[in-house]
């Protein structure tokens, strides 16, 4: 009996160890790759010992995410720019500080970077008041100034220890917060802040006991004591190494000084000139990586880039190499505090570890200043930015959901991960022909051509398309820099077919100074104020009655879209009595639209040569149009009256300039409006749910007013579930796949050189399809940019695409869809009659058209 009792233990016992080895080999599995070194040490001896090479070393061998066991803990160690904002953005998501216990145990664990959700919330909010900006420029500046300028007295002939000093003054700094709390305790006047509140008031939802406000003081006085203290300290170093920033943060000193009495404080105002010593600041930050990184710990498993990493587990979001990345700071190791000082208006050095540590995400610092130069959101041409003719068509009929084309399939994180990143310390420049060049056969020859490409030879690679030698960069962030630096040999560089028909003056075809007058033109025509105050009412009053009628047909719904984008352009642009007169431009435009996506061959018979006929048969009519309108005193009130009678314009343009401006205006809001509309309907045609949330949307504002009464700025304003849809459409249909660009000088991109005249394809098609950024991408999810409001403008969002380029007529195009939503969903319902074919590369098109049969709703 006692054999077989053991027989059975022994049994129990070796399935319990194989079935503890096998889960913990399960989760081994999906955790990321990496060394968890000596039991109960694991790597700490390495990683204090060697610390940024411990770290490149381990990037070399498993990726630039792996795992350790570090301080007595097991970590998973982020390298990557990409996972490390997700990180730092996604605090709600399971992810929350995770500092070793040794720093929790001493600073207290009610220190804000111990607690998470509604009490973090509160304490920010409350600490914000305390050191925010407000406080800083109401109260404590004055005090820092008169600390300062009575602690830096007599230092004259003496040898000091700079590190001392510097912590010293930030000594000084903590003392006088103590000295505010017990002025508080012995006054009875209130603050209406933090402290006061913490230290005395008994209602508060929030009340802290004793060891709570200690621990938050301590908190404020800790964060900010090694990282001031040490910036100052090489900040002096850097300045006494480069005399020349010395002297110019000298004279920006002393001209600041001239401009006050000896013993006059330095002010709000004074401090917010201060730009080159804020730059010094950034630069010392920098350069020095005074912080190295953050600590985050996971809060249930979470999955990061394909791994599962187990609940408990710490991540130590590493963001000192991009401090170093060539591609972000050139000359990345030199002192060049001049780099944070852009001339440029829509420059500014991108998301890097100084923001990333202490501007993104919800535990950022509290006191850290907003930047000066504030980043540009990104978003403009729309059909221009189509590369016309590559025949690598997705067909959605055959069951294959466009998200699933294989070439979707890949957008995996490490599609997105920036080279710029994988390039630090190592800028080997190289010109780009010493690689294999690909022919045109080969790209319209490969359905999976960008794919195998990037494949093959990274996210950013050359090739010959066109006509013209080209470099793809399908890489986000070198998507980016060129979006938002459009000034350093960097121009459009749309193909010649599409310059020469939409016109030379177009807006996309000139750049510097001109750009900017045109596009000041265009704004003033179309953009937001515009649609605002005149071109919505117009847009209404057309849709309305464009829609009417359909119920009981069958219709062409890419056909229609199309028509309802060229009458919303044309009518406000061009007011015509008769319609004849608008079918007949209507087919001479049509035929120029074809000839822009062509090859630029004008031999009798090719689109190209159509298009040319097509361009010059508008041109006629609009001269025509502007004849009249100047040899008539009645005014007309549409756009072309704008552009030819407002002589005290001040973007007063030529005749051939405004026939090149109206001709881009019809052009350039043509496809992407009546392309993005028309996959709305299919999505919500296929999503009951999303169709019938937006139903109710706009019935609710249709039951607050009068049959006929038309839709004005708040309703629109109001609709967001319906903005929500024409973000997830155009997300998700990629009716945009880039934008093209051209280079006027050699440039230099991640290392390597481009050489002038170089076209670029700013791919921007597969960050529409990251799961970092979109949970479950391929899904139709419009509540998506209701849950997220960020995610309109978040650094990589190139819907309507970015800088200085970014879309005007973006509110435009949002206003007309919406619109024909509104009339089309409370007016009627519809049926797909089935079977057809829908392409979505490399333009979104339904060859033989998509017919639905619609009625009554
Ligand atoms: C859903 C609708 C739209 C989308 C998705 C869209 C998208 C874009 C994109 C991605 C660009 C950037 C091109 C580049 O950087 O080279 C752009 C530029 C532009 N878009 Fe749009 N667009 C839309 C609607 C419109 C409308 C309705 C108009 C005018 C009526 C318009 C006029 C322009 C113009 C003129 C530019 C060039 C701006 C410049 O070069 O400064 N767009 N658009």
């Amino acid at each position: 009996m006692a054999v077989l009792l053991l027989t059975v233990c022994g049994l129990v016992m070796v399935w319990c160890l194989c079935f503890a080895l096998l889960k913990r080999n399960q989760i081994r599995r999906y955790l990321p790759p990496g060394t968890m070194g000596w039991p109960f040490f694991g790597e700490t001896t390495e990683f204090l010992k060697h610390g940024p090479n411990f770290m490149k070393n381990q990037r070399a061998r498993y990726g630039s995410l792996f795992k350790s066991h570090i301080l007595g803990c097991p970590t998973v160690v982020s390298m990557d720019p990409v996972i490390n904002r997700y990180i730092l953005m996604n605090e709600g998501k399971g992810l929350v500080p995770g500092y070793p216990q040794s720093m929790l145990e001493i600073l207290g664990k009610n220190n804000i970077a111990a607690v998470h959700g509604a009490t973090h919330k509160y304490i920010r909010g409350s600490m914000l008041s305390l050191i925010g900006p407000a406080s800083i420029r109401l109260h404590l500046l004055s005090k820092i100034d008169m600390l300062l300028r009575s602690y830096l007295d007599n230092w004259d002939g003496k040898t000091i220890d700079i590190q001392e000093r510097t912590n010293e003054g930030r000594k000084r700094v903590t003392k006088l917060l103590r000295q505010i709390m017990e002025e508080r305790r012995a006054s009875s006047v209130t603050h209406n802040d933090m402290l006061d509140e913490i230290l005395r008031n008994e209602d508060s939802n929030c009340k802290l006991s004793d060891v709570e406000i200690i621990d938050q003081v301590i908190a404020i006085l800790y964060s900010g004591y090694e990282t001031v203290s040490t910036t100052t300290m090489m900040a002096i170093k850097y300045l006494h190494d480069h005399p020349r920033a010395l002297q110019e943060l000298r004279d920006e000193h002393f001209a600041m000084r001239q401009r006050k009495k000896p013993d006059e404080p330095i002010d709000w105002n004074d401090y917010k000139s201060m730009n080159f010593t804020r730059s010094v600041i950034y630069e010392t930050s920098r350069l020095a990586t005074i912080v190295n990184g953050v600590l985050r710990k996971t809060t249930k498993d979470i999955e990061l880039n394909g791994f599962i990493i187990p609940e408990g587990w710490r991540i130590y979001v590493y963001t000192r190499e991009i401090n170093y990345d060539p591609f972000l700071y050139p000359e990345p190791f030199t002192f060049n505090p001049w780099r944070w000082l852009s001339t440029e208006p829509h420059f500014s050095l991108p998301t890097s570890v100084l923001s990333v540590a202490s501007s993104s995400g919800y535990n950022n610092s509290v006191n850290n200043q907003p930047n000066s130069s504030s980043t540009t959101d990104i978003t403009p041409p729309s059909s221009l930015a189509e590369i016309p003719a590559l025949p690598f068509h997705i067909d959605l009929s055959s069951n294959q959901h466009p998200s699933h084309h294989p070439m979707v399939t890949r957008l995996r994180s490490e599609a997105i991960k920036p080279r710029a990143y994988s390039s630090i310390c190592q800028p080997i420049h190289h010109k780009l022909t010493d690689t294999e060049p690909k022919s045109v056969k080969e790209a319209l020859g490969k359905p999976h051509w960008h794919k195998a490409m990037a494949e093959e030879y990274g996210s950013l690679f050359k090739s010959h398309i066109l006509g013209s030698p080209m470099v793809v960069s399908m890489d986000p962030e070198i998507n980016r820099y060129i979006l938002m630096n459009e000034g350093k040999g960097l121009v459009p560089g749309y193909p010649q077919s599409m310059v020469e028909i939409v016109g030379k003056n177009n807006i996309a075809a000139v750049h510097g100074a001109t750009h900017k007058y045109i596009r000041g033109s265009m704004l003033s025509l179309i953009g937001p104020a515009s649609v605002r105050l005149q071109l919505l009412s117009k847009i209404d009053m057309l849709l309305r009655s464009y829609l009417d009628n359909w119920d009981g047909k069958t219709i062409d719904i890419q056909e229609r879209t199309k028509e309802m984008a060229l009458l919303t352009s044309f009518k406000p642009m061009v007011k015509v009595e008769s319609n004849q007169i608008y079918e007949t431009f209507k087919t001479e435009f049509d035929k120029l639209v074809v000839g822009t996506l062509s090859l630029p061959i004008n031999i009798l018979g090719s689109n190209y040569h159509y298009g040319l006929q097509g361009r010059k048969r508008v041109i006629k009519f609009l001269r025509r149009i502007m004849e009249e309108r100047r040899a008539s005193s009645v005014t007309q009130n549409d756009m072309l009256d704008e552009l030819i009678g407002n002589e005290d314009s001040d973007y007063k343009l030529n005749d051939v300039q405004i026939i090149d401006q109206v001709i881009t205006i019809l052009y350039s809001g043509y496809e992407s409006v009546s392309k993005t509309t028309m996959m709305a309907i299919k999505y919500l045609h296929d999503h009951p749910r999303a169709l019938e949330q937006l139903r109710d949307e706009h019935f609710a504002i249709r039951q607050r007013k009068k049959p006929d009464e038309p839709i004005d700025w708040n309703d629109y304003k109001s609709m967001s579930f319906t903005r929500a849809v024409i973000y997830e459409t155009s997300r998700l249909a990629t009716i945009i796949n880039g934008v093209m660009r051209k280079t006027t000088k050699d440039v230099e991109l991640n290392g390597f050189i481009i050489p002038k005249g170089w076209r670029i394809y700013v791919y921007t098609r597969e960050i529409n399809y990251d799961p970092f950024l979109y949970p479950e991408p391929f899904t139709f999810n419009p509540w998506r940019w209701l849950d997220n409001k960020s995610l309109e403008s978040h650094n990589y969002c190139f819907l309507f695409g970015g800088g200085t380029r970014l879309c005007p007529g973006k509110e435009l195009g949002i206003v007309k869809i919406t619109m024909f939503l509104h009339y089309f969903v409370t007016r009627y319902r519809w049926e797909e009659v089935g079977g057809e074919k829908l392409v979505q590369f490399p333009r979104v098109e339904a060859p033989n058209g998509l017919h639905i049969r619609v009625s009554k709703y």
